[in-house]
């Protein structure tokens, strides 16, 4: 049996009044792409912002290769609104930083492209590596440790050379192409070194060239860097071609699960996204 990346475990999250994500139970094995789809609103981005650590769950736990990273099952008059196998118990709150959760081996991309402006490329991808150095920031900019700083540098030189960046390397991340910037973002994911790689909407914005080659570059990727991929996509021939498997959420609720023909012939799913009342 493969083993487990990520499970998301009875998750909830509220927002005041709304139920942004409710009750999510997901799993993700390694080596798979799953995407996760839904209406605008839905709760996909909010899911990813749970599982990287940006909120704490109102409820709900999720698993890292198999280890629990997040946790929070609320006591008090809290816990009778939430579901699930831990409903009704205390146990204390797991609620690690996002940039912790990086360096435990998960990386992003966000909805907005989210660049160093004024670097280049081949800086926009170091500093993110960075994150994951034994040394800091400050002494990797200080050369207190040549040895290795020179080994990150080379290990970016080597990943802009895979991820077709490198004769733009000296360039403004901003002066490339729409295309090549979302590139960069998964390159500056790619150099934390990561096992699962969430990408937010990654075709948002492209053209159908665009996003027909970046469904080979992810498929690429995953092959080369041994990763597990969870996606958040409208353009659905991106989704279709390329998931493993796929979760829908409308309104928070975890609709349908299956594989791209299962989801494409889900009455429900279809209903959802033509935005069928559940009572017509
Ligand atoms: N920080 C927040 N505070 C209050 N409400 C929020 C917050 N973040 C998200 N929401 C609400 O939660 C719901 C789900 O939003 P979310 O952005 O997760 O949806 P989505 O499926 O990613 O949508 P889209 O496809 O349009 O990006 C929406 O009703 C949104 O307004």
């Amino acid at each position: 049996m493969s083993e487990q990346v990520l499970k998301i475990e009875n998750v909830t999250m509220q927002f005041g009044g709304v139920v942004a994500v409710d009750n999510l139970n997901l799993e993700i094995n390694q080596g798979e792409i799953v995407a996760l789809i839904g209406p605008n609103g839905a709760g996909k981005t909010t899911a990813f912002n749970v599982v990287t650590g940006v909120y704490q769950p109102s409820n709900g736990a999720v698993w890292f290769q198999e280890k629990k990273i997040i946790e929070n099952y609320p006591q008090g008059k809290m816990k009778k609104l939430y579901k699930g196998q831990h409903a009704g118990e205390y146990t204390h709150a797991l609620s690690p930083t996002p940039d912790k959760i990086t360096q435990m081996g998960m990386a992003r991309t966000f909805q907005n492209i989210r660049l160093w402006k004024s670097q280049t490329v081949f800086d926009n991808v170091l500093i993110a590596k960075h994150c994951r150095s034994t040394s800091n920031v400050f002494s990797a900019a200080f050369r207190l440790n040549y040895k290795e700083e020179a080994a990150q540098r080379r290990h970016v030189e080597e990943l802009l050379e895979i991820v077709g960046l490198a004769d733009v390397k000296d360039d403004l991340a901003t002066s490339l192409p729409y295309g090549k910037q979302r590139r960069l973002e998964i390159a500056r994911a790619l150099a934390t070194n990561p096992r699962l790689l969430l990408l937010d909407e990654p075709a948002a914005g492209m053209n159908p060239q665009e996003t027909d080659e970046l469904t080979a570059f992810i498929g690429e990727i995953r092959d080369q860097f041994h990763l597990t991929v969870f996606l958040i996509e409208h353009h659905m021939n991106l989704v279709m071609g390329i998931s493993d498997r796929i979760y829908v959420l409308d309104f928070g609720e975890l609709i349908a699960q299956g594989t791209p023909a299962e989801i494409q012939n889900n009455q429900r799913v279809i209903d959802a996204y033509l935005g069928v009342a559940e009572d017509a």
